[in-house]
């Protein structure tokens, strides 16, 4: 288990860990299947700061979200701590976690048109937990929708309108005053424009970095692509096969990683606006190991072109790689060999 924690990663003047809005410890979730999804993670989220998270499809990212709302499905265990606002979620009573999913932490999903509901104008929608939570009565609802809407770039006449009648920008947009609509402190954002266009995608990332430093509020963004996290965040957490296995600063995580899973990520997805390089991400050899049935070792060693013959027994912990900079890696304490080693993946595989 990853037993390190990152009190002192929290780069940009961290607050005291009693005074933090999401501070997650040692959380594990392990599927009833046995699939453990999320193993001895460590997270922290300031008032005012962007977390990142990002690793391949099945790294375990959307079941550390639905983790920290209490959304998983019956039957997974889940262990550790997630403190918000100083209260853990894992033992908090049921009407509790109600009223903490709105007014405390909200989650934005990828995908709109499926999470709002088709047969609904967008107003109502936007209005439901507004006065189920704040007991708002009708008038103040739909005032409040009004400039909600009017906050996140869209006419207060739209509440009429259907999802259909929205763009999927439009719609992205809608999904993001609904998790305003009860004055959350912490955002989550679940791969939040992957189903977007590129010029649309830029749009919605500059409106959430807007809205959190308006607000003040925390944010944890969700991807696969590291540069769109990078793009956007202060700190970055790189998960693989449920595990954080790099962390530190945005722009260093991305530039300069000292995970070989962080560097192959970050060469996978150049920069934004590089676009004629982003027609064509390279992608990373082989697939994330079965939760199930994980690699002994470090889990990354089976695909590592820098591993050596002590990766596929020893695991690592986290450790200094840099300035607020952590690896969980044999090589963390000097720069990434540039050529593979002679116990490489390649040469394992061949
Ligand atoms: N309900 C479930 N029951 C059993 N295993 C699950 C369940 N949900 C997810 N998993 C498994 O847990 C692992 C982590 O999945 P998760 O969806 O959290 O990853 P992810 O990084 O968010 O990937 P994606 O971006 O594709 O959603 C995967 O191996 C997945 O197959």
């Amino acid at each position: 288990m990853n037993h390190v924690s990152n009190d002192d990663v929290a780069a940009g003047g961290a607050r005291p860990a009693e005074q933090r809005l999401l501070d997650v410890k040692n959380l594990e979730v392990t599927y009833a299947n046995g699939a453990a999804a999320v193993r001895g993670v460590h997270l922290s989220v300031d008032a005012g700061q962007k977390l990142g998270v990002a690793g391949e499809s099945g790294c375990g990212k959307s079941t550390l979200a639905l983790a920290l709302l209490r959304l998983l499905p019956a039957g997974t265990k889940v262990s550790g701590e997630i403190l918000l606002d100083g209260e853990d979620v894992l033992t908090m009573k049921w009407g509790r976690v109600r009223a903490v999913r709105w007014a405390g932490a909200s989650i934005v999903f990828q995908g709109a048109m499926h999470s709002l509901n088709a047969v609904h104008r967008i107003g109502d929608q936007i209005a439901e937990p507004i006065l189920l939570h704040k007991k708002a009565t009708q008038t103040g609802a739909k005032k409040k929708v009004g400039e909600l809407l009017e906050h996140v770039g869209l006419p207060a006449a739209r509440a009429d309108a259907y999802p259909h009648e929205l763009s999927g920008g439009q719609r992205q947009r809608v999904m993001i005053a609904m998790a305003l609509a009860c004055d959350p402190r912490l955002i989550i954002a679940d791969e939040p424009t992957t189903a977007l266009d590129v010029m649309i995608q830029a749009q919605i990332l500059r409106l959430i970095e807007q809205l959190v430093a308006e607000q003040d509020l925390g944010l944890m963004m969700i991807s696969h692509d590291l540069a769109v996290l990078s793009d956007t965040c202060d700190r970055l957490a790189v998960m693989y096969a449920g595990r954080v296995v790099e962390e530190g600063p945005a722009s260093e995580v991305y530039e300069n990683a000292r995970h070989p899973y962080g560097k192959a990520l970050s060469a996978a997805f150049p920069r934004i606006g590089d676009a004629a390089s982003r027609f064509a991400p390279r992608g990373l050899p082989g697939d994330p190991p079965d939760p199930s049935a994980l690699p002994s070792g470090c889990t990354f060693h089976p695909r590592c072109p820098v591993a050596l013959d002590s990766c596929a027994t020893d695991d690592q912990a986290l450790r200094d790689a840099g300035p607020h900079h952590r690896s969980a890696c044999v090589h963390a304490g000097s720069q990434l060999p540039a050529q593979p080693t002679s116990a490489s993946a390649a040469e394992r595989t061949s």
